[in-house]
Formats: structure tokens, C-alpha cells, sequence
């Protein structure tokens, strides 16, 4: 074997176009990040040098020059030759990794070393010229490095027009000089500086074209940590900071505070309709640099009506910075938001005040949708949200505290059907039949101490009295007339007794066949003579779907039984009840029932006008 093919200890070499592409293909989302990577070195720098000098000053400023160059100069720490010799000459190399942990230091942004590189994704030349803040002995320096991966050094005499700090150039590459545009430089620094603690400054030409200024792109102080001259002054605020920065006037927000991660934020809550699948995209910012406007691994998908800006400085990003690393402090972190929104949203909705309505309207049928599939959702949609009820709006909560369980019918026609009457009887019913609820219902029956079921005729009935004896058998052959009308009509007539008594009829709707289940047991309990009488309303064959239950309290009712079987004006009733029950179950009135009605309204009407007649004979008799 010759010497060359054994030869240990020798260096690797990186094809620098290689890991750039890497960089820029792979890790990061764009070119866009180099702003960032650039502006956190500065803001690095300060804090380094601030570390010995509290009062250093503290500017990252970035001048877009006329030949397409970009000057970013910083009143950091600076570097002295060796620094620069050993820290931009080897690709991952940093000064801000503790070398006993191997991670980042938690006071700097970077800590992999390879930010600076991220600049060649648009430039094909980085000049990086700077003079120590802590030696004062050592020259400024001049370290130039190219794409091709090759780099010069220069000492600069002592004397030359260098600051303290450093200042960063970039010649742009053929095809990316857009990126270095002053327009775009003013977009990035302010997408990703805003909030950064230092003066961050952008140089722009004035609009009537006299010269130059610098406009500030940051924040001094986090938004939701100003001090304001009162709650509403805050409000309006952090309203105006939604509408600049996440581009919506929100419905409300709500504070957020994890001390252990050292974040805190303002979540604001969406004024439109989201389907709940949409992605969160949070805004968060990691030490106050904008880590990335789309992060969605904050909060829990249920919690889809917000979108949060938040700061942290102790979870970590990935090597990208775009995204959080997912540890044990991020999963904490996240348990601890969802708590805190949940918190909000249960204090929120379960009030009264115009925020709630407002959130409640906008939001209700994606939280519901939601609770199809998430039992947190569920849990909070029973606790908060609306539901109609025949004791009015009220929660599943409340209809659980009340009746022990929670009874709903799952079409809305059933419940219009059964309302007055369960109403009249202090039964609370719920409406399921609106998109989802019923589905909502039945997975909330499963939950443990949850118990809620489907209406049954059988309840109904047991509220509707059976006729006395006597009475049944003083309208026998006007029920079966009655009941010779509507038997047509695929329905059955029965007579009872219930309140409300101003209600004449009531239809039921009996899908399972529970009804004909009922009858026949009540026939085969009853003794011979009555069990006869309901069998011949219940009828051998199969028990028709539907049955109109006329109500003997009502005086109308009353009225119509007293007439001679054989009369029209009974058989006309019956029709115009039937109708009138159909319109109050809410169902639309198909041709047939339509023409039923017409007939029954002419019977009625001659029979009016000929009572009329008589009476107006009598009268003349007089
Ligand atoms: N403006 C600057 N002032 C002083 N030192 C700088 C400056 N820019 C870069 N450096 C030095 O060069 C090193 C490498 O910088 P680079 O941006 O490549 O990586 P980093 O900032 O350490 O980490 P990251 O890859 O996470 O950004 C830094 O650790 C720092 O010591």
C-alpha cells in the first residue's frame, strides 16, 4: 500500500457551491432568510459586546447601495484578524456554542455556524470588514470570501477609517440582485427585525427624490408588553398590531404566559369562518427574531380560531429556524397554551357578553364539526355552545344538570312536532337536527357521565292520557270515522288527552315502528273490551309510520266529536287538523294534503254559511 493511500489525519474539503445549494434547496425556504441570518449576527454581536459594555450602542443599519450591493453594519463585539481567521474560515465553526453543552448559547440567536453562508444564496461575494470592541490593540480586518469557496484575509493598519463593529457587503449574484433591491430589504428586515430589542434601520431613498433617510423597522418594546393608559388603550393596540401584522381586525384576543419557556404572546381570534382543518400558522418570534409566520405546532388543531403571535426565549428552533424542535419543553409548552386558550374560550362562551355572541356566531359550526372527532372539542362545545331546546337556547351541560339526561330528536321537524307538547310537560327536548348535532349527540352519549338519547315515541306517549272509558266509548264511531279520513294518508288517529290543551293535534313520527310496538303491548296488557277498542286502531297490519294524535282536551276537538259521524263537517275537521298538525311539524305540504285542506275548507265554509242561513231564517222568524 503507498504512503498516500494510508495517510491518517488528513482534513476533509467542502465544495462550498455544495453545501450552499444544500442550504439553499434544502434547509432553508428561500433566499429571503439571508436578511435574517444577517440581522441576527448583528443583534448577536451587540449582545456580546454589551456583555462587557452595557451601554455599547446598539444599531444594525443596512444600506442598499446604487450598484446593487447590500451594507449591513452593526455597532457590535466586531472581530480581531484571529477571530476572523478561525471563525469565518471553517464552515460550522461559531462563537456562541457553549462547548460544554454543545448547544446554544441561551443569550445568542445563532449557534450552527453556517448563517453567514445563507448570504450566498444571493451574493457571490460576502466582504465582511471589522474592528474589536474588546481588544483595542488589534487591527480592523478585512475577510472576503467567494462562492467558489475560496477567502482572503487582510489586516488593515490601526489607523484605518474602521468603527467599531462590523460591516457585511454583498455583491450580488447574476440572478438574485432583486433580493438585494431596497424595496425587498425594507420588506425582509421588517418581516423578520420588527421585534428585535436593537434600532434596526433601513436606508431609503425620499419619495421626492432629494436625497436618502433611514427608517426604523423595530419595536423597542413587544406589543403586548407596552404600558397603556388603560385596558382600552391596549385593546386598541393590539387590535391595530393584528390588523398590521396578521392582516385581520380580530373578534377578540386573549393574553398568553408560559414563564418556563419564557414565552409570551397575544392569541387573537379570527372574524371569519375557518374550516377547522386549515392550518394555525402562528406567528412566533425566538428571542424576538421572527422564527416564521406559519408555524403550526403551537396549539392543538381544535384551537383553529386563533392565530397567535407569540415570543420565546428558551424553546429551540430547528436548523432551518423556521420551525420549533420538538422536545419535552416544546410539548409542555404546547399543553400549557391549549390550556390557557381552553380557558379562555370556556370563560368566554359561557358568558353573555357581545364577544361571545360574536365568537359563538362565527365559529359554532366548525367547533361543532370539530367535536365530531376530538373529545376536547366536545367536551367545551357541551359546555358552551347553544343548543335549541324546548325550554329555550341553553347548553347540553345545563340540560344534563337539570333532567340527569339529555333526550333530542334528530330532525328538526320531530322536534317542532314534539316541542308544545313536551313543553307543556316540562320535558326538555333538544334539537339535533341541525348540521351535525345529532352525530354530536350520539358521540357525546358515549362519553363517560354523559348520557343522552334519541326521543322515542314512547316518551310522548307517556305524556299523552289515554281517554276515560266512558268518554272512549262515547266517541267511538267518530274516532273511527276519524280515523277512516286519514287512513289514506298512510296514518293513523288515536285519540288522548294533553297539554297544551290549546294544541288540537300532534303528529307523530314513529320511523323504528316503536309506536306499533307500544300498541300492541298496551292491547295485549288491556282487558278484552278495551284491548278491542285499540286494536282496532292499531290495526293488524304493520302500524303506519305516522300517527295523528287529536287531543280530547281541546275544546275545537270537542267540538268536532260531537257531531254526528256521518257528517261532512266531521270528516272535514279531521282533514283540516291533520293539515294543520302536518304545518306544525314544519313539513312542507305536498299536492295531496294541499287539495285535502281546499276540500276541507269548503265543507267548512258551506257549512258555516249554511248554519248562518239557518240562523239568519231563525231570526227573521223572530
Ligand atoms: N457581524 C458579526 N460581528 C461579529 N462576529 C460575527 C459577525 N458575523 C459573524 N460573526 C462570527 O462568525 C461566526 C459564524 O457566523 P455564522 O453566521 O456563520 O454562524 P452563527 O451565527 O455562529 O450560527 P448560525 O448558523 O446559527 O447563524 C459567528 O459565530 C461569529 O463569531
Amino acid at each position: 500500500m503507498s504512503e498516500e493511500t494510508t495517510a491518517a489525519g488528513r482534513a476533509f474539503q467542502v465544495d462550498l457551491r455544495g453545501v450552499v445549494d444544500l442550504l439553499a434547496r434544502h434547509l432553508y425556504s428561500g433566499p429571503r432568510v439571508y436578511v435574517r441570518e444577517l440581522l441576527q449576527n448583528g443583534v448577536d454581536a451587540i449582545t456580546a459586546r454589551r456583555a462587557h459594555d452595557e451601554g455599547a450602542p446598539g444599531s444594525v443599519r443596512l444600506r442598499p447601495g446604487d450598484d446593487g450591493s447590500l451594507e449591513v453594519t452593526d455597532t457590535g463585539i466586531g472581530l480581531t484578524p484571529a477571530q476572523a481567521e478561525e471563525l469565518l474560515a471553517t464552515v460550522g465553526r461559531s462563537s456562541k456554542r457553549d462547548l460544554d453543552l454543545g448547544l446554544g448559547r441561551e443569550e445568542f440567536l445563532g449557534q450552527f455556524g453556517i448563517g453567514l453562508l445563507s448570504a450566498f444564496m444571493v451574493a457571490d461575494q460576502i466582504e465582511l470588514v471589522s474592528r474589536s470592541a474588546v481588544d483595542e490593540q488589534a487591527p480592523p480586518v478585512r475577510w472576503v470570501g467567494y462562492s467558489d469557496g475560496r477567502y482572503d484575509l487582510s489586516v488593515l493598519p490601526h489607523d484605518a477609517d474602521v468603527a467599531v463593529g462590523s460591516t457585511v457587503r454583498l455583491r450580488p449574484r447574476r440572478d438574485a440582485e432583486h433580493w438585494l433591491g431596497a424595496d425587498m430589504v425594507v420588506a425582509l428586515a421588517q418581516e423578520f427585525g420588527a421585534l428585535l430589542p436593537v434600532e434596526v434601520s433601513v436606508e431609503v431613498p425620499l419619495p421626492d427624490g432629494s436625497g436618502t433617510a433611514w427608517r426604523r423597522v423595530s419595536e423597542p418594546v413587544l406589543p403586548w408588553r407596552g404600558e397603556y393608559a388603560d385596558e382600552a388603550a391596549r385593546d386598541a393596540a393590539l387590535t391595530a398590531y393584528c390588523e398590521r401584522t396578521l392582516g385581520f381586525t380580530p373578534l377578540a384576543h386573549l393574553d398568553l404566559d408560559v414563564p418556563l419557556a419564557g414565552l409570551s404572546g397575544v392569541a387573537f381570534v379570527l372574524p371569519t369562518a375557518v374550516p377547522p382543518g386549515a392550518a394555525s400558522r402562528h406567528r412566533v418570534y425566538l428571542k424576538r427574531m421572527l422564527l416564521g409566520a406559519h408555524v403550526d405546532d403551537l396549539l392543538p388543531e381544535w384551537a383553529f380560531f386563533v392565530r397567535c403571535v407569540v415570543d420565546t426565549t428558551v424553546l429551540r428552533p430547528t436548523a432551518s429556524r423556521e420551525q420549533l424542535y420538538t422536545d419535552d419543553a416544546l410539548l409542555a409548552t404546547q399543553e400549557v397554551l391549549a390550556g390557557q386558550v381552553r380557558a379562555w374560550a370556556v370563560a368566554t362562551l359561557s358568558s353573555s357578553s357581545a364577544v361571545s355572541r360574536k365568537v359563538v356566531a362565527t365559529h359554532h359550526l366548525a367547533l361543532r364539526s370539530l367535536a365530531l372527532v376530538d373529545d376536547e372539542v366536545l367536551d367545551l362545545v357541551a359546555q358552551v355552545l347553544p343548543f335549541e331546546t324546548t325550554d329555550g337556547a341553553s347548553t347540553l351541560a345545563d340540560v344534563r344538570g337539570e333532567e340527569g339526561e339529555v333526550l333530542f330528536t334528530s330532525r328538526v321537524e320531530d322536534f317542532r312536532r314534539v316541542a308544545p307538547v313536551a313543553r307543556a310537560h316540562g320535558m326538555t327536548v333538544v334539537n339535533g337536527g341541525y348540521v351535525y348535532d345529532s352525530e354530536l349527540l350520539a358521540r357525546l352519549a358515549r362519553r363517560p357521565g354523559w348520557r343522552a338519547r334519541e326521543l322515542s315515541a314512547g316518551d310522548i306517549a307517556q305524556v299523552l292520557t289515554p281517554l276515560e272509558p266512558h268518554r272512549e266509548l262515547e266517541v267511538l264511531d267518530q274516532l273511527r270515522a276519524a280515523q277512516a279520513v286519514v287512513q289514506p294518508l298512510d296514518c293513523e288517529l288515536v285519540a288522548r288527552s294533553f297539554e297544551p290543551q290549546h294544541v288540537p293535534a300532534v303528529l307523530l313520527q314513529d320511523r323504528d315502528g316503536e309506536y306499533a310496538r307500544e300498541v300492541r303491548q298496551v292491547v295485549a296488557a288491556d282487558d278484552d273490551l278495551w284491548g278491542g277498542v285499540l286494536s282496532g286502531l292499531a290495526g293488524d297490519a304493520p302500524a303506519p309510520a305516522r300517527r295523528l294524535v287529536v287531543n280530547d282536551a281541546n275544546p275545537t276537538v270537542r267540538r268536532l266529536f260531537a257531531a254526528d259521524p256521518a257528517d261532512p263537517v266531521l270528516a272535514a275537521g279531521v282533514r283540516s287538523l291533520y293539515v294543520t298538525a302536518v304545518l306544525l311539524a314544519g313539513e312542507p305540504l305536498r299536492a295531496r294534503e294541499a287539495a285535502l285542506m281546499n276540500d276541507a275548507m269548503s265543507v267548512l265554509l258551506e257549512a258555516g254559511l249554511a248554519g248562518e242561513q239557518v240562523r239568519d231564517e231563525t231570526q227573521e222568524d223572530v
